[in-house]
């Protein structure tokens, strides 16, 4: 088999006058966790539609383990674990027979199914509800439970969408931790749909941006920030005085500076790589104090920050108008984390 698990080439879906999603590629390899993100509307919920053969493409095709997703549906579905953001279970039957029903759907034989179903629960972390019934689990064991569900008839790739809606900080980074454990131990492909940047962060090897149905970027996270800024990945502050216009003409001299901006005592410079040690040996000998120097590499909160609300650099890149009103949600806490 290819390495590449999924293979999405020129995807377009278009509703009347809408088109969700727009002339998509995107190729993601075996084992891999791709975090794909965007503000409501975005496309993708289509896409991932489309992935699992739920819905038929206007044009292109997308292939999961070489199966064309809209051609052998039901191959792609043998291969395919979905974990909607909304699941449902049978509430009067316990963790265990919840499990086994799901293998019995996919014709798996009852007793390999209980011992599956039972070494998921302890490998999800719930050993001790195994026999308690789904109505009584909090939020956090339902999603871990949704993902021993999806996890039971062995498939190569998982979709989450939205996997830590409606769990509490500590739940969150548990799962996180377990989805990426299960990935990387099992070789299993996991395609994240999420509006929360932090958690994307956390545990994908390469994340798309994704809006209005196109991808604007794909990689890991400092290749988004070299895409979207185009190279003004770094940026430094330095509290100095005085600040002369020689010492900010000096500073622009050190090769891999691309900027430098003045506020009061304070300079912002962003550059594309940590140039940290030439900035305070030009400060010092140009006879100046440095007071503080400090340097921040982006994440995704800012890339996102700054490419989509107004604070970038290259502003002349947004797609248009709609973009700037859409919102990704960063909770204070996530900000924190
Ligand atoms: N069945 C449908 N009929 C008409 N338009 C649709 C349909 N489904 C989605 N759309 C439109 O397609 C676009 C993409 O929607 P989609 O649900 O794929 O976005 P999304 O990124 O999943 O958003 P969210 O994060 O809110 O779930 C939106 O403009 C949406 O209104």
């Amino acid at each position: 088999m290819s390495n590449e698990i999924i293979e999405i080439d020129q995807l377009t879906k278009k509703y009347d006058q809408t088109i969700a999603v727009d002339h998509l590629s995107l190729s993601i390899k075996r084992g891999e966790i791709f975090g794909l993100l965007g503000p409501n509307g975005a496309g993708k919920s289509t896409t991932i539609l489309m992935l699992l053969g739920l819905s038929e493409p206007t044009s292109g095709t997308v292939k999961v383990c070489g199966f064309n997703s809209t051609k052998e549906p039901i191959a792609v579905k043998k291969r395919v674990g979905y974990l909607p953001d909304d699941l449902g279970f049978y509430e009067s039957m316990t963790g265990l027979e919840n499990l086994v029903y799901t293998a019995a759907l996919n014709g798996i034989p009852k007793q390999e199914a209980t011992d599956r179903a039972l070494k998921l629960l302890e490998r999800v972390g719930l050993a001790d509800a195994t026999h308690k019934k789904a109505g009584k689990y909090s939020r956090g064991m339902r999603q871990r439970l949704g993902l021993a569900d999806v996890l039971i008839k062995n498939p190569d790739v998982i979709i989450l969408d939205e996997p830590t809606l409606g769990i509490d900080p500590e739940g969150v980074r548990e799962l996180l931790q377990l989805i990426k454990t299960l990935s990387k131990e099992e070789k299993i492909t996991v395609l994240l749909s999420s509006h929360h940047l932090h958690q994307v962060q956390q545990i994908c090897d390469r994340v798309g941006l994704f809006v209005n149905g196109k991808l604007l970027a794909v990689g890991e996270i400092h290749e988004l920030a070299t895409q979207l800024f185009l190279d003004k990945t770094t940026l430094i502050y330095v509290e100095t005085s005085p600040i002369s216009e020689e010492l900010i003409n000096q500073l622009k001299q050190i090769p891999s500076i691309i900027e430098v901006k003045q506020s009061n005592q304070r300079l912002e410079i962003y550059c594309n790589e940590n140039v940290t040690s030439q900035i305070a040996e030009t400060i010092l000998k140009a006879g100046a104090s440095l007071n503080h120097l400090s340097i921040k590499n982006y994440g995704l909160d800012e890339i996102y920050h700054r490419y989509f609300e107004g604070r970038g650099l290259n502003e002349g890149q947004y797609i248009d108008g709609q973009v700037k009103k859409n919102r990704f949600s960063v909770s204070p806490m996530e900000r924190k984390g």
